[in-house]
């Protein structure tokens, strides 16, 4: 990592880390292996003390490890003198971290002007981060920590990681002091962030939720660091390693594995397609040999616009044209298996037609969503190695 590395994220790489603080019969951290991909989210779970901080903190070298390695896109950070390694590492801790004596602007532009980009360029960057956590700048430049609210305070925090777009964030629960609401924002907001930035991302929580949430991999973490399992939120809900994991996920595992799995990724509902000029006796054919007794007629953009029933295509001569019912409820393909669950569940229908960019690609059943999650469960066994 030279003094010039900015932008978008580079792999993290802890190999043997431990730390055994003074006086402590266990070591904090015991000799964990980790690898974090560039550009992802990688969340730490595990309860109170089991070393979670230490082993973030070891990274920007807040604490420095008794043994192991780290390398942060590929070089050791020993290598680096520790002042020159944080400003190249962003770091968000709870309630911000703001310096109480500093106005935000000052609290934002403190690496850059430790990196002497020159009052200009600070001062431009400084706006440029207001506006991307969402704060006016004009309103909120000149006033101090106390005078924001815990959110806002935890967006300038945000913002001042930011600031000298570090390849790397570090976040050690950084929305656990702000109301479910706020934090909910928050968390929107970082996503939102991410798919700009694509930064590196450790990500330190105690609330399994924020972690399927926010997290590319989740590490379930049990006392002295060790990882009980590092996986893809999905690969974790539908295949947990052990009871310890279970007890983490919580109640509800199912059903939060229909929220982190998007109807675009599951196997949809082979459901007749007919088009308006075909003639309803061919129509008839196909649906006497489906597994559905109905069938989706597309307008001429291939968007659902009516359904047919076996009943109604039985009286039914020449061509389709305007008959059967129309279609009022359409789902994205980019919603989640939860989301059409409950489009199921509100409409009249049986079904919901699955569109992307507006054009037909399935349909959406109880049936499929039951079948995702059992293919879930089979793909999950597949992935759930250890890493
Ligand atoms: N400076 C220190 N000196 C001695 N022991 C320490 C020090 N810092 C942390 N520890 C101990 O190391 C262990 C891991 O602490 P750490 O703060 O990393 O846990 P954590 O998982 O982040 O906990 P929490 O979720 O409560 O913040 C704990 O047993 C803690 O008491």
């Amino acid at each position: 990592m030279s003094d010039s590395t900015t932008g978008a994220g580079v792999a993290i790489e802890l190999r043997g880390v431990t730390k055994r603080f003074a006086g402590q019969r266990v070591p904090a951290v015991d000799n964990v292996d980790l690898t974090i991909p560039a550009g992802e989210i990688v969340m730490l779970v595990g309860p109170s003390g089991c070393g979670k901080t230490t082993t973030m903190r070891m990274i920007n070298r807040l604490i420095e490890p008794t043994s192991g390695e780290i390398l942060i896109g590929g070089e050791d950070v020993r290598k680096k003198e520790p002042n020159a390694l944080r400003r190249h590492i962003g770091y968000v801790i709870q309630a911000g971290g703001l310096f109480p004596h500093m106005s935000v602007a000052e609290n934002i532009g403190l690496v850059p002007r430790m990196l002497k980009w020159g009052p200009t360029k600070t001062a431009e960057r400084v706006k440029a981060m207001l506006d991307l956590v969402g704060l006016e700048p004009g309103q909120y430049a000149d006033r101090y920590p106390r005078q924001l609210s815990g959110g806002q305070q935890q967006r300038v925090g945000v913002a001042r990681a930011l600031a000298a777009d570090p390849p790397v964030l570090l976040m050690d629960e950084p929305f656990g002091a702000v109301d479910p609401i706020t934090r909910a924002h928050l968390q929107d907001e970082l996503l939102s962030l991410q798919d700009e930035l694509s930064k590196t991302i450790v990500f330190v929580t105690h609330d399994f939720d924020e972690a399927v949430k926010l997290g590319d991999r989740i590490a379930i973490l049990t006392t002295g660091s060790t990882i009980v399992q590092y996986d893809e939120p999905a690969a974790i809900l539908a295949n947990p390693a052990n009871d310890f994991v279970r007890g983490f996920i919580g109640a509800g595992g199912a059903m939060k594995l229909l929220n982190v799995t998007r109807l675009a990724d599951i196997e949809l509902a082979d459901i007749v397609v007919a088009s308006r000029d075909e003639p309803a006796e061919e129509v008839r054919r196909r649906v006497a040999r489906s597994h559905t007794p109905w069938a989706v007629v597309l307008d001429a953009n291939q968007r659902p616009d009516r359904w047919l029933s076996a009943e109604t295509l039985e009286d039914l001569r020449g061509e389709i044209g305007d008959a059967g019912d129309k279609v009022h409820t359409t789902i994205n393909g980019r919603a989640t298996v939860r989301e059409a669950l409950e489009a199921l569940l509100k409409s009249d229908a049986n079904w919901v037609p699955v569109t992307v960019r507006r054009k037909y690609v399935g349909s959406v059943t109880l049936e499929t969503v039951q079948q995702a999650i059992g293919r879930l469960r089979e793909r999950a066994k597949g992935l759930g190695r250890p890493r």
